[in-house]
């Protein structure tokens, strides 16, 4: 099974439009985990264009007290004041993502080996402070490789070329590359340390209710989804429970 992620964001952007806290993030945050999304995740840009550092604060502790087991995910670009934040929050997960703060979405996964000297410290220290990290890439098989070396725990695979082509024959290439870049993880993390397993992979950006199902099969043992514009979209025409139980069935 691989778990589903709820992203927050795009709830947070319609709260913002307006002086008002409506509608609730730690609201659809229970509407979403009440219908079994086993976590959430948050990307909290520099500007709080949606997410707010409050909003990190507030879902932190619902999820820890109403919700234990369920994961937090946050994400980001890794500044000082953005470690500063996950190490205050103390999610399950943190997932680096190399956006510029004025970058209207994330684009591309890093480039880790001209990041080696900002990526090691920083994945060091979040490890350190026993929050998973996991790194977005490109659908690369040389990625995983050297994610592993920097010492992430996971990779995110950036699935946005393949959730975003509307062309089948576009979109069958992006998806092999990211079949490739999976297998590439398995073996990975086994090579970076014996013993304890492969790198496991998640996968996140345009990914909707038509294109998850072949990535799945492409990559059964996807560990998790986080999936925000999608959900929230759907939401608007089935609800959010209806929607996120949609989605776990496709997850399963
Ligand atoms: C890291 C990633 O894949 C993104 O999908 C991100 O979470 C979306 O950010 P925005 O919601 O700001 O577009
Ligand atoms: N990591 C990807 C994510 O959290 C959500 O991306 P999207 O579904 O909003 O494109």
């Amino acid at each position: 099974m691989t778990h589903l992620s709820v992203n927050l964001n795009a709830v947070a952007m319609l709260r913002n439009r307006r002086s008002v806290p409506w509608p609730s993030v730690t609201g659809i945050a229970r509407i979403a985990l009440d219908a079994g999304a086993d976590g959430i995740t948050v990307h909290p840009r520099p500007d709080e264009r949606h997410i707010r550092r409050t909003d990190v604060f507030e879902l932190v502790t619902l999820l820890r007290q109403d919700y234990p087991g369920r994961e937090f995910n946050i994400e980001g670009y890794p500044t000082e004041d953005f470690l500063t934040l996950v190490e205050r929050a103390a999610p399950d997960q943190v997932t680096l993502v190399p956006d510029d703060p004025l970058q209207s979405t994330s684009d591309h996964g890093w480039n880790i080996e001209a990041n080696r000297a900002v990526l090691t410290p920083a994945i060091e220290r979040m490890r350190q402070a026993g929050i998973r990290v996991s790194l977005f890439i490109n659908a690369d098989p040389a990625a995983p490789a050297a994610a592993a070396n920097v010492g992430a725990d996971r990779v995110e695979l950036y699935t946005g070329p393949y959730g975003g082509s509307l062309k089948p024959e576009l979109q069958a290439v992006h998806l092999e590359a990211l079949r490739e870049t999976a297998d590439a993880a398995r073996a990975a993390g086994h090579n970076a340390r014996p013993g304890q397993g492969g790198l496991l992979v998640n996968a996140g950006h345009d990914l909707n209710l038509v294109n998850l199902p072949p990535l799945k099969q492409a990559i059964p043992d996807l560990a998790e989804v986080s999936i925000g514009h999608a959900i929230t979209a759907d939401a608007l025409i089935y609800g959010m429970a209806e929607t996120v139980r949609h989605y776990k069935i496709a997850c399963a």
